[in-house]
């Protein structure tokens, strides 16, 4: 399948500060992919340069097979869509008039706008001032202007950070609907169960590195620290290796009949984190 995304070798330094040390994957059309990795690692960095906001140190960026200078184009920009943390919304006009404002610029039927703002669940505050929102309601108006012109391809960096469980819910299950329509999702997060129940691959970010890129399925059972917890008749409960020992002991426990519940005990992807850089993804 066609690649979207193509980066080799991709290194951006602030002065003596080296955000990104060497990067390099691809993103297939269709997919999801995430960037997971705590504060500083080089998310907000990496998004920055795929959207032309920042040029890279050294390195090859392509988008849709072209050159990154080239989404400077208003033509590729039509095919992204970009929520990042500096919103470009016009603090003095209404919800409704930020996204008409869109809607010309785009070149999209202002019916639209009715059917993003159901989908971030603004619908009722849709002639509120952008200066009057919160935090979170910015950010739902920032993905509803990012949705609007339905792009290929959508960056997304921290996508939920400043929203409710409610209203987070609510947008992932947005970006899974898209994601099946087509759009090719890019999205970075801290959040170990944002990347897991949106992505199809997830990058894990440390210091600027990819320290592993691989399937959330693939990611998990390549560690091998899974333990068993078993709760047997007299309240006990045992916890154990699954190696052979743990294996042994559990044969032992359930021939005795002393076996109440076995539970296993699967390493979160924020537990693996720490097990390749020995750093926290908060
Ligand atoms: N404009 C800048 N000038 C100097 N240093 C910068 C600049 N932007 C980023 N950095 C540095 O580059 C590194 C990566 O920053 P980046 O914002 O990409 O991290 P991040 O993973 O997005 O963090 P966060 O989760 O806090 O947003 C950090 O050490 C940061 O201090």
């Amino acid at each position: 399948m066609e690649n979207v995304i193509e980066v080799k070798g991709l290194k951006k330094s602030f002065e003596n500060q080296i955000a990104l040390a060497d990067v390099s994957f691809s993103v297939k059309k269709g997919e999801t992919i995430g960037f997971l990795g705590p504060s500083g690692s080089g998310k907000t960095t990496t998004i920055k340069i795929l959207t032309a906001q920042l040029l890279p140190t050294d390195g090859h960026v392509k988008v849709f097979g072209q050159e990154i200078s080239k989404l400077q184009n208003p033509a590729y920009m039509k095919r992204i869509g970009i929520l990042t943390d500096n919103s470009g919304l016009y603090d003095r006009l209404s919800i409704y008039d930020n996204l008409a404002l869109y809607c010309d610029l785009y070149n999209v039927d202002k019916v639209k706008i009715k059917e993003v703002l159901q989908a971030v669940n603004l619908i009722q505050d849709q002639k509120k001032l952008v200066q009057k929102l919160s935090k979170g309601m910015k950010q739902r108006v920032t993905l509803a202007r990012a949705i609007l012109h339905k792009p290929e391809l959508l960056f997304l960096d921290e996508p939920t950070s400043a929203l409710d469980p409610v209203n987070t819910k609510q947008i992932h299950q947005v970006l899974k609907q898209l994601n099946k329509e087509g759009t090719t999702i890019f999205l970075t997060t801290h959040d170990m169960y944002e990347a897991e129940y949106l992505c199809d691959r997830i990058a894990f970010l440390d210091r600027g590195e990819i320290k592993r890129l691989d399937t959330p399925l693939n990611l998990r059972t390549k560690v091998d620290n899974r333990t068993v917890t078993l709760l047997l008749k007299d309240n006990q409960t045992v916890h154990m290796d699954m190696n052979d020992e743990g294996a042994d002991k559990i044969y032992q426990y359930m021939r005795n009949g002393e076996v109440i519940s076995i539970h296993s005990n699967e390493p979160t992807l924020g537990d693996i984190f720490v097990e390749l850089t020995g750093r926290d993804l908060a």
